[in-house]
């Protein structure tokens, strides 16, 4: 691979593709067309991107085949558990997408209701490496079963007392008649960045790509918020903006008595608020999202 490219692996298909291929969008990367290539670059920047499966991202970057990986902090942290290069990877960046959480779980109205009551029994997981180290932890001995996928069905199937997965929705836990009592890990899709990654002549590329993935993280939840206040009540409405510390506050033609207020919030804006804001007598309420953030 060239040494002034930078090269981010990026999961081909499954939960943590479409986050990752909108968070390359919005940073502005546009890629060349090639069907089901493994590699694809990028058309407008010193920038190639590897499509692989996640599982292998952390190990591509710890080798130095890649600079950056965008992967779950769950794959991540289970192959820590089993190489120190992988261990010594540093994370760049939180990414905010591909959330769920490690959880241990067991069949409802069933004698496992928390971490005690796993001693001496088996525990199905794809996770062996984290779920060892919990057990580890909290002094309890039981036995794991890997399991490469469908680990909600093992109890039912007699393979194992309990299960260790991710939960999201908690629907596929709920369908299988499980019921989760402690979470292992909390998980989001993070950016790693590997050893030779800040010495290769596309430094300077990963620097801008991780700035314009910041603006991205920043702009997602932040909205442009435009309304008309009454003069006597704007104090009651600024206290209801969320986040937002210096809204612009300008008069309106032939109004004396109301003026209009342009905030950036930077916490999630929900109907509650814009009901809030219509009790305080706000008017015209408008909520915009921000394309692109740049402090
Ligand atoms: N239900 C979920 N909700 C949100 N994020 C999830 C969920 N399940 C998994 N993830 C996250 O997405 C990552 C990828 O999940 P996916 O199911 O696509 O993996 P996979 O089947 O191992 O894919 P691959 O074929 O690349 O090995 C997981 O490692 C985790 O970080
Ligand atoms: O709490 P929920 O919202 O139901 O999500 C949890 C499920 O999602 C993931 O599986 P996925 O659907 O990705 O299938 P896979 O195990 O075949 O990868 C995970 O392994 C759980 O089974
Ligand atoms: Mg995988």
């Amino acid at each position: 691979m060239s040494a002034d490219r930078l090269t981010l692996a990026v999961q081909k298909k499954g939960r943590l593709f479409e986050g990752s291929e909108e968070l390359l969008k919005r940073a502005g990367v546009k890629l060349a067309y090639a069907r089901d290539a493994l590699l694809r670059r990028s058309e407008n920047m010193p920038l190639d991107i590897m499509f692989i499966r996640d599982d292998d991202i952390p190990n591509f970057v710890a080798s130095g085949a890649c600079d950056y990986g965008i992967v779950g902090e769950n794959v991540l942290y289970e192959l820590a558990e089993r190489s120190q290069r992988v261990a010594g990877l540093e994370v760049a960046l939180k990414l905010g997408f591909a959330r769920c959480k490690l959880k241990l779980a067991a069949p409802k109205d069933g004698p496992i209701a928390r971490v005690e009551d796993l001693a001496g029994k088996t525990i199905a997981t794809s996770y062996p490496g984290l779920t060892r180290k919990f057990l580890q932890e909290r002094g309890v001995d039981a036995e794991i079963i890997e399991m490469g996928g469908s680990v909600e069905v093992a109890p039912r199937m007699n393979i194992a007392d309990a299960i260790c997965d991710l939960v999201s929705t908690g629907a596929t836990l709920e369908a299988n008649g499980l019921v989760a009592f402690e979470t292992v890990l909390e998980s989001e899709a993070v950016l790693i960045r590997g050893p030779k990654a800040a010495v290769n002549g596309a430094a300077e590329t990963a620097e801008l790509l991780i700035d314009r993935f910041q603006g991205v993280i920043a702009s997602r939840q932040t909205k442009y918020i435009l309304l008309n206040a009454p003069k006597d009540r704007l104090d009651e409405i600024r206290a209801i903006l969320p986040g937002s510390d210096a809204p612009t506050v300008a008069q309106i033609v032939g109004r004396e008595d109301v003026v209009a207020v342009h905030a950036v919030c930077t916490e999630a804006v929900f109907w509650s608020t814009l009901e809030r804001l219509k009790a305080a007598g706000a008017r015209s309420i408008l909520v915009m999202p921000i394309e692109k953030m740049m402090a």
